[in-house]
């Protein structure tokens, strides 16, 4: 047993507040820490109901806590909000006992500590938990959406780094590339494979008498036109100026010239039309089948020397050939000149 001038110390020493109230809830003894946390006097509570100390929104339930007080005690202790003598909120942890004595008499004794800067650290720590989920929300929204600008800005530059800009056929390094692949294939499954040559004729002409504009503008139509006479596993690319190259995999000779005179049929009767003018092209061609283990090099330089061909011939002509080693051109070439 604590004799009981020591817990009158406990009571006076104690950094709890402590208060024993009657019950009617009035206090009858309150320690200086109970005075201390409220900023009233020992004088101005006592007498007084615990009603005083009530936040505001809470003093219609003093009836209902007393009641509490008075049927159940409360030792683990609970958050409640209250009230300094000048309005300020404080959050105090509260536990309490009731007493009942053998004259039918009840006492309260409450037990109190301040946990407002425990609170009020603890509802900083949720505000700022509630910004940084709003924040990281934000933050990932703002890289989903920067994610897919990548991905667009790396399509656009995939597209720009293997397309003619003018024409917005391939250009000459992606058509190296989608040819190198062609090759592979004819060579793994023996299947034929054919290349193309085209270049307009006297293109020079047209630029000259109509303007670069207008030269440019023949160059798109003519690479749209013939787009849509070749099948889409087909690889068409501007090679430079008025120069077109075309890939025809799974395609023999025979078909490749087919294919070649229905372009240079259709550019004949194409007619593009600039201010009052009507202006009539033609192109020359040469074709060849890739021979067997031949190279991209070698295929393309016979192409070409049958487009030498055709334009030295006389032009609007496609000359077509089954790959031969160049040599046998250039002596061919070498003989003519002679
Ligand atoms: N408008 C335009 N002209 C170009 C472009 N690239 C090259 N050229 C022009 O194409 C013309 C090619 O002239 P040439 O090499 O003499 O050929 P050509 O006049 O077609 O004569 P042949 O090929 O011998 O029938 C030049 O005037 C170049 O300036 C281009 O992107 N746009």
């Amino acid at each position: 047993m604590i004799s009981s001038d020591l817990l009158q110390a406990l009571f006076d020493i104690s950094p709890a507040g402590i208060a024993i109230a009657d019950e009617q809830g009035r206090y009858l003894q309150v320690n200086d820490s109970y005075c201390c946390l409220f900023g009233y006097s020992r004088a101005e509570l006592i007498g007084n109901t615990f009603g005083l100390i009530l936040a505001e929104q809470d003093k219609s339930l003093e009836a209902m806590i007393l009641n509490l007080a008075l049927t159940q005690d409360q030792s683990s202790p609970t958050e409640w909000q209250v009230q300094h003598k000048s309005g300020r909120t404080l959050f105090v942890h509260s536990s309490f006992k009731t007493f009942i004595y053998p004259d039918g008499c009840a006492k309260i004794i409450t037990v109190l500590s301040d946990v407002s800067a425990m609170v009020c650290t603890l509802n900083t720590l949720q505000d700022q938990e509630a910004k940084l989920i709003k924040t990281n929300e934000s933050l990932e929204q703002i890289v989903s959406r920067r994610t897919i600008e990548l991905e667009r800005a790396n399509d656009e530059l995939a597209r720009l780094a293997t397309q003619d800009s003018l024409t917005a056929t391939l250009n000459r390094r992606a058509f190296e590339f989608e040819a190198a692949k062609i090759i592979y294939a004819a060579d793994r499954y023996d299947r034929p494979a054919s290349f193309m040559f085209l270049d307009i004729d006297y293109f020079k002409a047209i630029n000259d008498q109509y303007g670069h504009a207008v030269g440019d503008m023949v160059l798109k139509k003519l690479a749209l036109n013939i787009r849509g006479l070749l099948r889409a596993s087909d690889v068409l690319a501007r090679w430079g100026g008025e120069e077109f190259v075309i890939c025809l995999p799974d395609t023999a000779l025979a078909d490749a010239i087919m294919v070649g005179e229905k372009i240079l049929e259709a550019c004949r009767q194409l007619r593009l039309t600039h201010q009052q003018f009507t202006i009539s092209l033609t192109i020359s061609g040469g074709v060849v089948q890739r021979a067997c283990n031949e190279s991209l090099d070698e295929v393309l330089q016979n192409a070409d020397v049958l487009l030498y061909e055709a334009k030295r011939t006389g032009r609007n002509r496609l000359l077509a050939e089954i790959a031969k080693p160049l040599y046998a051109y250039k002596s061919e070439l070498l003989n003519f000149q002679i």
